[in-house]
């Protein structure tokens, strides 16, 4: 039910008059004679007629006068779409295409200490320093650069420079156990490993030079390390000692001899790989193309999310995380980017807002699961930090509970316009979010993006509406992935979006799209719950249990048996103080019987003392359930790329001591 006291933002004149979306709006009246009565009217034209949006988007971003091209979509089938050929456009080139004297590019904070600012000269020059220094290496097209980085400056310096020499760039943030690394740039086979001497976490510092060394014996195709020493200072010890490997200090690097040439590089050339979680197998590399990222990242994040030149844009993330691409994406926009390279929980569960508070961000964006804990820390930011910048929060990873989006309003920061997104990897983006002309309301995401022919289907292929479906994009977008690494003949990349429904995006989520076009995620569509042929999402049941004040985290799966019967236990973790006693087991279920249905109340109500999470946050779901299905621990998850990977070991003799018939 949605009445109005769900109602938390409303656009204001800013929105519906200076917004970006709002230019685009007369812009589109002026120079096209296209006029659209509300955001319903145009997103379903920008989702219909591609053509039509997509060069709009392209010349009201000011890429025509950067190059032309032949047609814009040249074939429009999935997967194989061909966006925009002819054109020829650099992602770095179109980064540092809005420098200015008047803002700082980056603003750099480490966990405890105090921003810097690096300016647009700076980081002009320190790009095309390293640019050199990667041409001097043998580096271009074809190509592959890797970063083992925290959230550095010289993390998006190392990723600009690669764009700019038409290399591929792929990341992998140094939390990452080594096992994970490999996993991960084997497939990659980097030329360049740029690396960090450690990183700091939680007040604690890490040194990884002896990862480093593990990774280029396990890298073959490695031929330089461009080490950057910061925290432990040594720059005439090689981290590795491989024969036919030379270590280069980053800060020792000399200065370009001449400007900084970009590479040439038509639409579709791989700009960077990024990576499936790898927790159901080995990881998937996706590759995205220049022209395609920077097209969808001047929608998204400028008629989307309403990102401006004077914006000061933090996301709480590592480098492994889609979105701190997507923070990159705000250099598109001439916005300052804020790198925060600690936890959001130092020194206390506010260390995030701290970082908002001293450097002044007017947009900030941070993981579903890190709000809800701040929120239950029972502690008032809005009361205790200025944070009278702020003006928005992205807010991804999960569902957020219905209880923390009225927090965020009441408590966080009143007045601020809470954007919720839903993407991901994929297409390093947003299929559907906020946006400045559509309220916002408690647990609805506003609608689906600009350009995204999202629709919620059913198994047989048949839309929706106002009823839980699979989430699928009919059309293509310019950011899907141009291919997968090592699936020459796309049979990865096929079975991962196009198995269900021939030719048609399935992301993977169940999702409700109402007739308010507001849409509502309900969990990952693979680890569904079903009983009795009725599908429920595990966000649902979370949405319910861990409002209970005793509950601080829950996992819940729905397990298949060999004999046909379905076993659905609901695993949480309770507050301090709080034992799972018959009471507590009664409120859940009581709970989850009154909020949803008698369907959804768990067979089994199970103490756990962690839930285990991918690093990026979302719960392991689908290696859970496959682990009470019988599965070893170390074949549904790569060492390294979970947190609490000792629940699973748990969660294995669970399944020999507690499954029904086990
Ligand atoms: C934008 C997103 O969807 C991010 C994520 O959940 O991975």
């Amino acid at each position: 039910m949605n009445t109005d006291t769900d109602l938390l933002w409303s656009p204001g004149r800013r929105e519906t008059e200076d917004s970006n979306i709002a230019s685009f709006l007369r812009w589109l009246g002026t120079d096209r004679g296209l006029r659209f009565d509300d955001y319903a009217a145009l997103w379903r034209w920008s989702s219909t007629d591609l053509p039509g949006f997509w060069s709009a988007v392209w010349e009201f971003y000011g890429l025509d006068a950067v190059t032309g091209y032949d047609e814009v979509l040249a074939d429009s089938s999935m997967p194989g779409a061909t966006w925009f050929p002819g054109a020829r456009l650099n992602f770095a080139e179109r980064c540092l295409a809005r420098a200015t004297d008047a803002r700082p590019a980056l603003v750099c904070v480490a966990e405890g200490g105090t921003p810097e600012d690096i300016s647009w000269e700076e980081l002009c020059r320190q790009v095309g320093d390293v640019a050199a220094a990667l041409r001097r290496m043998g580096v271009g097209p074809g190509d592959c650069v890797a970063g083992h980085l925290p959230n550095l400056p010289q993390t998006v310096v190392a990723l600009l420079a690669t764009a700019a020499v038409g290399a591929v760039w792929t990341a992998c943030s140094p939390d990452f156990g080594t096992p994970s690394v490999l996993a991960r740039l084997r497939q990659a086979r980097p030329a360049v490993l740029v690396a960090a001497d450690g990183y700091r976490h939680g007040g604690k510092e890490y040194d990884r030079r002896a990862d480093v060394a593990e990774l280029v014996d396990g890298l073959p195709t490695v031929r330089h390390v461009l080490a950057i020493d910061r925290l432990f200072p040594a720059p005439d010890e090689p981290w590795s000692r491989r024969a036919g490997v030379a270590q280069h200090s980053w800060s020792a690097l000399p200065a370009a001899e001449g400007p900084l040439v970009f590479a040439d590089v038509p639409f579709d050339h791989p700009l960077w790989i990024l990576w499936s979680s790898g927790t159901t197998g080995v990881p998937k590399g996706i590759v995205q193309g220049h022209g395609g990222i920077v097209l969808e990242l001047l929608k998204a994040l400028g008629l989307g999310a309403d990102l401006r030149a004077e914006d000061r844009y933090l996301f709480l993330t590592s480098t492994s995380w889609m979105v701190w691409n997507f923070l990159v994406g705000g250099l598109l926009h001439g916005s300052t980017i804020v790198l925060y390279d600690g936890s959001p929980t130092f020194p206390d569960v506010n260390g995030a807002w701290r970082v908002a508070e001293q450097t002044g961000a007017t947009m900030v964006g941070v993981g579903a699961a890190y709000l809800a804990a701040v929120e239950r820390s029972g502690t008032h930011p809005a009361a205790e930090l200025d944070l009278g910048a702020l003006r928005s929060i992205l807010q991804t990873g999960s569902s957020l509970p219905d209880s923390t989006w009225r927090w965020v309003h009441e408590r966080l920061a009143p007045g601020v316009w809470l954007q919720s997104i839903c993407g991901g990897t994929d297409i390093c983006s947003v299929l559907a979010g906020g946006s400045p002309l559509l309220p916002v309301r408690v647990g609805r995401i506003p609608g689906p993006s600009l350009g995204v022919a999202l629709a919620a289907w059913d198994p047989s292929g048949q839309p929706l509406a106002g009823e839980q479906g699979e989430l699928v994009v009919t059309a293509p977008l310019p950011s899907m992935p141009l291919h997968f690494v090592d699936d020459p003949d796309g049979a990865r990349y096929r079975a991962s979006y196009f198995d269900t429904y021939p030719g048609v995006w399935r992301h993977g989520d169940w999702v409700t799209v109402h007739p308010d076009l507001s849409v509502v995620v309900s969990g990952r569509s693979d680890s569904t719950l079903n009983r009795m042929g009725v599908r429920m999402g595990s966000a649902d049941l979370y949405a319910v249990v861990e409002q209970l004040p005793e509950v601080m985290d829950s996992l819940v799966v729905g397990v298949e048996r060999p004999d046909g019967g379905y076993f659905m236990p609901l695993f949480v973790v309770t507050a301090p103080g709080s034992p799972l006693d018959d009471g507590l087991r009664e409120r859940i279920a009581a709970a989850v019987r009154r909020r949803l249905s008698p369907r959804h109340v768990p067979d089994a109500i199970v103490p756990i003392a962690a839930v285990p999470r991918t690093l990026t946050g979302k719960k392991l779901e689908v290696p859970v359930k496959r682990i009470l299905q019988g599965a070893r621990v170390t074949d549904v998850s790569s060492a390294g790329a979970v947190t609490h990977p000792e629940m699973l070991t748990w969660f294995a003799d669970y399944a020999g001591r507690s499954m029904p018939g086990g």
